[in-house]
């Protein structure tokens, strides 16, 4: 005769992992967000950033950032909203906590794209459930044909860029996994296997192996 079990019908889900994506401008953190977010079987939530910089004609407030004044940015940092916040290219950008809270009290997962200053503070705070990729261009050369072909920043603009990048690719060394992003979708199959073997690593999921552990050690 078969017993239900109360806790087995509904196993505890995996904790919640904090993905973060980080590259010098023009890598390819937003095309490789892109394509996780529109694969049904990756189950991601992008964390929407709160940024002082002007919108973009490609960016719609409320999906890729909200575009806040400095003096709400500031008030949100004061009054501790936000997970991490750092200034990147002369503007500020920070991670409102409420949003992730959430979304790893449930369980699932969240992606973020921000600078390696945001990856240190998020890691400091949950070393545990932080996986972090550094993008790196295939070359200098390419990154500011990336810049250029995006089309999307005044010349001066991507010039600061290319300049910041130098620095911000000195960061390798501080994440857990560094991709070339040469040929986008073999970059893209490689965050997905780091994020497959990540989600099955033991610690993420000991409450449910632990459920299922007991219930095959009680089978006759
Ligand atoms: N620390 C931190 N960095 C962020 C956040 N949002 C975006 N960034 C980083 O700010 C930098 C500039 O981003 P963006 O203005 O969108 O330019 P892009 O990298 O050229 O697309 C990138 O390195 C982003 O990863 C955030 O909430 N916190
Ligand atoms: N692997 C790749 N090969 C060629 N072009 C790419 C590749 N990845 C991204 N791009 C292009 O490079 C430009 C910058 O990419 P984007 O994702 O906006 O970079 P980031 O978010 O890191 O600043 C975009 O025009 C994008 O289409």
């Amino acid at each position: 005769m078969m017993i239900a079990n109360p806790a087995l019908q509904t196993p505890p889900r995996r904790r919640g992992l904090m993905l973060i994506l980080s590259s010098p401008s023009g890598a390819g953190k937003t095309t490789l967000t892109r394509l996780l977010l529109q694969n049904r079987d990756v189950d991601l939530t992008l964390s929407v950033s709160v940024t002082t910089r002007a919108r973009r004609s490609s960016e719609a407030d409320g999906i890729h950032y909200h575009f806040i004044s400095r003096d709400r940015f500031e008030t949100m940092r004061d009054r501790g909203e936000l997970l991490e916040h750092a200034e990147v290219h002369g503007n500020y950008y920070g991670t409102p906590r409420g949003p992730v809270d959430e979304v790893l009290s449930n369980g699932r997962d969240v992606l973020f794209d921000i600078d390696y200053q945001g990856t240190q503070q998020v890691r400091a705070k949950a070393p545990e459930d932080v996986v972090t990729i550094f993008i790196l261009p295939p070359s200098i050369h390419e990154l500011r044909s990336r810049l250029e072909r995006r089309a999307e920043d005044a010349p001066e603009t991507i010039a600061a860029r290319l300049r910041a990048s130098r620095n911000e690719i000195t960061r390798w060394t501080t994440y857990d996994y560094v991709l070339v992003n040469d040929d986008l979708q073999r970059t893209f199959r490689d965050v997905l296997a780091i994020l497959t073997a990540e989600r099955l690593r033991r610690v993420r999921q000991e409450a449910a192996t632990a459920a299922f552990v007991s219930q095959l050690l009680s089978e006759r």
